[in-house]
């Protein structure tokens, strides 16, 4: 731990001839966030390129702003610098920023397509704005040529990385980094730095292996290979270069090959939610569990849904904004209970500011398809404190022993390797359970709600969120004459433990007399509700596909009512072989 500490400063020097780095630094932990957890200080890394049209990059947080300014002024008049460049933005350095192009507002700001959209958010359309393009160099004058590597992660969707090739540096922005402040500008003493580059990797990027093997690929392809890697945080890297790259690779390579992945999604429109989400995902991947961090704004649905069939786990985190989840997170939600496999772990988070909607939603709903909690959900008013981040943390670990747990269970249940192999696909078709459901309809002709057709069905899942939807499958010889496209129906969803389960399972399809026993009341299309059901909904069938023996119905649904307000919803138990 840190034992020096001194007033904030920014140290300048020259890494080479024209080219200025400029620290931002602060002996003492500069916020309450996992990453700075090792408590070593940090430096905020600007970079100063004395071109003939002179260039600045990587301005640094609110909390370094005018102290940076004033130094940044004394290296050159501020009425000259001609680009800026930002490696990823976000609302703390959008704060130097805004103070920056008051005093220079003839800059042009170079950053990526993503990095544009919450610039003009942020700042304007009347910004002066350059977006590269990978075949198109930026020219700062004298054949001194920048080029640019996109480098989007769920983390930072914006990253661009800067390569100048004049001088053999790459500026890194997040990758190659450490939070930790000293005197020396470089890395002489890499060996020292070892537990601090290790710990920012597991912090910033074993949730993102995949993104981060992909741009160390870009890396590598440059020739001649760079001198020198300029981070965004801590000391440049000159006498470590190969070293840490390779410590890069086989950090991802190691969290790809974890046996226990969990996937991760989140939405976060002011960073609160990331900041727990990258806190839970710091405990699982110290817990030695593979993260797929999916930051449901900006990764693709197939993505997301190949995600869902691979993880051992899920964690829906999400803010609530005007009563909701963002439509992201909806989007993710309504892929897990529409695909996933209900004996996979869940797990729950979001920060909220008075009511918390989006959070107990998202709960309910996972709940209610039959999904098992890893923890208990992590509610957090606005902006999280520390302890909120320890309880993430433990959270995390907690999460990641049941699912070793559970991982254990299973591969002691299965009888043999060779067997396994061959019931595997219908094992896992077993394991997907839906709730048990009463599907009651009235058939063409029939007027009374005795005379309706009252089926037991099991594959019941949500299908869309807007409209609310549900897909229900037939046998055919039920589908064959109902649940016809514009035909109503109504779904009781069953309580665990009703008699009407055992009732229903014996006789598959009750008859006039079995239903007359029962406590019916009629919905608005006539067909009957149950009385007994935990609670029911009544739909619409939009559209019906063919899938092997069985119809799929695709239905909206029309309204519903909870009947019964205690009790857990029945589902299908399915032995597995
Ligand atoms: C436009 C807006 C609407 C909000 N609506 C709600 C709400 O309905 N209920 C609530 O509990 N919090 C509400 N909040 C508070 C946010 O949930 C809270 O600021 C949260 O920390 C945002 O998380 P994020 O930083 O991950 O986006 C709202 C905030 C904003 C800015």
């Amino acid at each position: 731990m840190l034992t020096e500490t001194r007033p904030r400063d920014v140290q300048v020097a020259e890494l080479v001839p024209r080219v200025l780095v400029l620290r931002s630094r602060t002996w003492e932990r500069l916020k309450f966030e996992v990453e700075y957890g090792r408590q070593q200080g940090t430096t905020s890394n600007s970079y100063l390129l004395k071109a003939a049209q002179p260039t600045l990059l990587d301005p640094p947080g609110e909390s370094f702003s005018q102290l940076y300014l004033k130094e940044l002024a004394q290296q050159i008049d501020l009425r000259q610098l001609r680009y800026l460049i930002l490696s990823h933005v976000n609302s703390n350095r959008l704060v130097t920023v805004k103070a920056l192009l008051e005093r220079a507002p003839q800059m042009t700001l170079v950053c990526s397509k993503a990095g544009a959209v919450t610039l003009r958010a942020a700042l304007g359309d009347q910004l002066q704005l350059w977006i590269p393009r990978s075949d198109t160099p930026l020219d700062v004058g004298d054949g001194w040529q920048l080029e640019f590597i996109a480098a989007a992660t769920p983390r930072w969707p914006d990253g661009l990385i800067t390569v100048d090739r004049q001088h053999h540096i790459v500026f890194t922005d997040k990758l190659f980094g450490a939070h930790v402040c000293s005197d020396s500008l470089y890395d002489e003493q890499w060996k020292k730095l070892d537990e601090d580059r290790a710990y920012y990797f597991e912090c910033l990027h074993a949730a993102q292996p995949r993104q981060v093997e992909s741009i160390l690929d870009r890396i590598a392809e440059l020739t001649p290979p760079p001198h020198l890697y300029a981070p965004a945080h801590g000391p440049i890297v000159k006498f470590s270069r190969s070293r840490l790259f390779q410590d890069y690779r086989d950090w991802c390579h190691a969290q790809t090959e974890q046996e226990t992945t969990v996937a991760l999604f989140y939405a976060s429109a002011y960073g609160n939610t990331a900041i727990l989400a990258n806190a839970i995902a710091q405990g699982l991947t110290a817990a030695g569990v593979q993260v797929a961090a999916i930051n449901c704004e900006t990764t693709p649905p197939a993505e997301m849904q190949a995600l869902i069939h691979s993880s051992d786990g899920f964690i829906v985190g999400s803010p609530t904004l005007g009563g909701h989840m963002p439509t992201q997170v909806q989007t993710a939600l309504g892929f897990i209970l529409a695909e996933g496999n209900k004996t996979k772990l869940a797990g729950v988070f979001g920060s909220y500011g008075w009511s918390g909607e989006a959070i107990d939603d998202i709960e309910q709903k996972l709940l209610d398809a039959g999904y098992t909690l890893g923890f208990e959900t992590l509610r957090v008013k606005f902006t999280p404190t520390a302890a909120d981040l320890e309880k993430c943390q433990a959270a995390a670990q907690e999460f990641a022993q049941a699912l070793k747990k559970l991982r254990k269970s299973r591969t002691v249940l299965q009888p043999s390797l060779v067997e396994a192999q061959v019931n595997r696909t219908a094992q896992a078709v077993n394991r997907v359970v839906g709730s048990l459901c009463i599907l009651t309809t009235l058939p063409e002709g029939c007027t009374y709600m005795t005379q309706a057709a009252a089926i037991l069905v099991s594959s019941v899942s949500q299908a869309s969120f807007n409209p609310p939807g549900v897909t229900v499958s037939l046998p055919q010889q039920w589908a064959d004459s109902l649940c016809l496209v514009g035909d109503r129906f109504v779904l009781n969803i069953l309580k665990e433990g009703s008699p009407l389960v055992r009732q229903f399972q014996q006789a598959q399809r009750l008859g006039e007399q079995q239903l007359a026993t029962l406590g019916l009341k009629s919905a608005s299309s006539g067909a009957p509700i149950l009385l007994d059901a935990l609670a029911y909904i009544e739909c619409t069938v939009e559209s019906r596909m063919k899938c092997g023996d069985h119809w799929l119905i695709y239905a909206v649904v029309d309204s519903g009512e909870l009947l019964q307000t205690t009790g857990l919803t029945a589902i299908q138990h399915r032995k597995t072989s």
